[in-house]
């Protein structure tokens, strides 16, 4: 699959609902990998279906196909031109993912959903099911496939994986970086496979860290070693990783946007959203000309997003964060929704052989709502008033590496971005 859209649209009804191996799925889409041999134009691909709160498993199929100009009212998947106007601006197109239009067929749909359910892990079925609204899915480049080991990380911390910090991953060192995958794989091997920040794809198939045999073949081909302690096989876990890690230039480029794009956090955010109110209400003064105060701010439009890429990139680094100004509000509360955005992504890795450049590439680069801030402001409270009942010297202490390393270079008149 190249970048260029197909001339026509293609269906997902020229494939057999069975054509399809069920990969993963996050919180908000479901994905499957083309497995088929009837449809040429589908191989390589994967299939990803948004997903709905609630179970429809017990669903009472429709009484007919899809109504007759649905599919041309339903909107493209957002996803798609936010990665091509907006994130293609800031990652180089060469770590996105190709992803095109697919429609879908109500009947065709139902079937697949059926067909499928009992695949997904009990926990998520019991959250939601596959949006059998959609008359569109989105069809990518398949990045796991059926041969070779694919690693995947999510780069935001998971609570279970206690001894790992993102700031480690992108800290540019080897000494954090083989911490970090030290504590990926740790938490990886304590639950069983099931934390969300590293998954190992081996052969197309996600492998569980108690499937010996599995484990032991996925050793031997990726490493080519055979009864390897758990620990040995740690060490050529990191030894695989750590140079792709450390030298591919995404990773920094990741970082930098996680901090500098969160240059206010949430706390600043909050505080300048007060100001901003206290301005609109007229119990305060600071400035000469009030800004609209809106206490349910709109969903940002593309518009929006690309005339913030433009400020984003001419200005960012010249602008006083120290002394935001009310008026900003809405340049921070967009750049903090894409932070958001860099902070949830995740870091599919295609381990190969020595000799060949290994492949990397950026995926779940969605946009965050606004109506989050609100969540994540409460849900700061509660880790702030967890944090405070640690002793102090008991706390764990994230430090950003590359700030460290572009305020060091930045004393010497180097430019890291
Ligand atoms: O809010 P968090 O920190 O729990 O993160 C959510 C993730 O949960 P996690 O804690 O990583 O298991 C969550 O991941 P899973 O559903 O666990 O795969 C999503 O990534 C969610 O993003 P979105 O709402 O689907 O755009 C993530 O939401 P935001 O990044 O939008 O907050
Ligand atoms: N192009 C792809 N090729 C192979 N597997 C993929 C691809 N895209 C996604 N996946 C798999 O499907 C999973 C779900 O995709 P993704 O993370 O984009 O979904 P999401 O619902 O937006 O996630 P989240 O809830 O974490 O925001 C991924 O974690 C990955 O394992």
């Amino acid at each position: 699959m190249d970048g260029k859209p197909p001339s026509i649209p293609l269906s997902a009804s020229t494939t057999s609902p069975s054509d399809w191996k069920y990969i993963s799925e996050g919180g908000a889409t479901i994905v499957f990998s083309y497995q088929g041999s009837t449809d040429t134009r589908f191989d390589g691909t994967v299939l990803r279906l948004r997903k709905s709160a609630g179970n429809t498993q017990h669903f009472t199929p429709s009484s007919g196909p899809t109504t007759p100009g649905a599919d041309d009212e339903e909107p493209d998947d957002p996803m798609i031109e936010f990665q091509q106007k907006i994130i293609a601006r800031l990652i180089p197109e060469e770590y996105l993912v190709c992803m095109h239009v697919i429609h879908l067929e109500r009947l065709w749909l139902e079937a697949f959903a059926q067909l499928h359910e009992s695949e997904r892990p009990s926990e998520r079925r019991l959250a939601d099911s596959i949006d059998l609204t959609r008359c569109k899915g989105v069809l990518a480049t398949d990045l796991v496939g059926s041969e070779g080991c694919v690693v995947e990380i999510k780069s935001k911390g998971d609570p279970a994986a206690v001894d790992y910090c993102p700031l480690d991953l992108f800290s540019g060192t080897s000494e954090r970086v083989t911490k970090a995958t030290h504590g990926l794989w740790d938490s990886w091997m304590q639950s069983g496979g099931a934390v969300n920040n590293l998954r190992i794809f081996s052969d197309g198939k996600m492998l569980k860290p108690s499937d010996d045999d599995d484990v032991a073949k996925w050793a031997r081909t990726t490493f080519g070693c055979s009864g390897t302690s758990e620990l040995g096989l740690r060490d050529k876990f990191t030894a695989a990783l750590l140079p792709i890690l450390l030298d591919t230039p995404v990773f920094q480029r990741l970082g930098t946007l996680q901090r500098t794009l969160d240059t206010l956090d949430r706390e600043g955010i909050s505080k300048l959203r007060e100001r901003a109110q206290m301005l609109h209400l007229g119990v305060s003064t600071d400035s000469v000309s009030p800004p609209p105060f809106d206490a349910d701010p709109p969903e940002p439009v593309l518009k929006e997003w690309s005339s913030f890429i433009d400020t984003y990139v001419s200005s960012h680094d010249t602008r006083n964060h120290g002394t935001p100004e009310p008026s900003d509000l809405r340049y921070y509360l967009l750049a903090y929704l894409l932070s958001a955005t860099f902070k949830d992504c995740s870091l599919m890795i295609r381990l190969s052989p020595e000799s060949t450049q290994p492949v990397v590439k950026v995926i779940d680069l969605d946009t965050k709502s606004v109506r989050k801030i609100r969540n994540w402001e409460k849900l700061d409270q509660q880790i702030l008033d967890a944090y405070r009942k640690v002793d102090v010297d008991a706390r764990k202490r994230c430090v950003d590496g590359w700030s460290r390393l572009a305020a060091d270079a930045s004393q010497d008149g180097d430019v890291l971005r």
